[in-house]
């Protein structure tokens, strides 16, 4: 799998600054650090408990950490909210698919599109003509998402009946209807098979090349992870060990060690 030749990775689009997440007793992040450019596939990567769905749920504002600055196209903030970080720009998918799954295709792809949307349920019944002509807008998005995805052929089927890599292509396609600048992904490949995950990073890629999303993936099959990714950063009970390009992480002796399971 080759990067796209055309690609350009811009200025820091979001900073985290020495994040700590505690839970209790349990520290699920310490102090950690790291940036995350325009229009970079950035990955976080670490064994099981290392800390990396924590990270997601800070970037996105379901945890708010006790320590540490975040600061987003160029805003401080001390922590974020998950409804300006959704109203900001930043949209995820989950670990365990979280779709309507008695809903079509279409119909969940178009659940993405609600942040975008002026006309309220009042708005619509006062001024049907504007509500009417903002969803023929959202529908004509709608169907190029499901365009670029290729899922014109199950568009009106219910989720429920999809297997479960076309289910996780719905999921990604509801994060794309709000045509987020960041993308975060939590494990898009988890329980895939071999031809799925192609699919997949087939699509990733796109979605990084053709939109110019910014993209922070969680992922636990390395090979995806090192070709598809500009930078790694590696996380251990909590603690960033590694971070750097693929080349550089693979030689990083802290993340070969963690991997392979050595006493710290
Ligand atoms: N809501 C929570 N309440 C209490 N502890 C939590 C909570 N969420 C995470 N933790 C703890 O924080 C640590 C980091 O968990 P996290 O899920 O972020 O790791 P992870 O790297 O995503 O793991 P995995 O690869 O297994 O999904 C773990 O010790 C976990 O038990």
């Amino acid at each position: 799998m080759t990067m796209t030749s055309t690609r350009k990775i811009g200025d820091v689009i979001l900073d985290l600054q020495n994040i700590s997440l505690a839970f209790g007793g349990v520290k699920a992040l310490t102090d950690i650090s790291f940036d995350v450019r325009k229009h970079e596939i950035r990955a976080i990567i670490g064994p099981n408990g290392a800390g990396k769905s924590s990270m997601l749920n800070v970037i996105n504002g379901v945890y708010r950490p006790q320590q540490g600055k975040i600061t987003y196209r160029g805003e401080h903030r001390k922590d974020m909210d998950t409804y300006a970080a959704a109203k900001s720009g930043i949209a995820r998918t989950f670990q365990n698919i979280a779709l309507f799954k008695g809903m079509s295709v279409l119909d969940n792809i178009m659940t993405g599109r609600n942040l975008k949307m002026k006309c309220n349920f009042l708005l619509q019944a006062l001024y049907w003509g504007p509500a009417q002509k903002e969803e023929i807008e959202h529908r004509k998005k709608v169907e190029q998402i499901i365009d670029f995805l290729e899922i014109q052929h199950i568009r009106k089927t219910p989720v429920s009946r999809l297997p479960y890599g076309l289910q996780k292509r719905v999921e990604l396609g509801r994060a794309l209807a709000a045509e987020p600048e960041i993308l975060l992904l939590d494990e898009p490949m988890a329980g895939m098979n071999v031809e799925e995950k192609q699919d997949m990073c087939r699509f990733i890629l796109d979605v990084n090349d053709q939109f110019g999303t910014t993209i922070v993936l969680i992922e636990h099959d390395m090979g995806v992870v090192m070709d598809i990714s500009d930078r790694v950063v590696v996380l251990d009970y909590g603690k960033k060990i590694g971070d750097g390009t693929p080349d550089e992480v693979r030689g990083n002796q802290d993340v070969i060690n963690a991997y392979l399971g050595v006493a710290h």
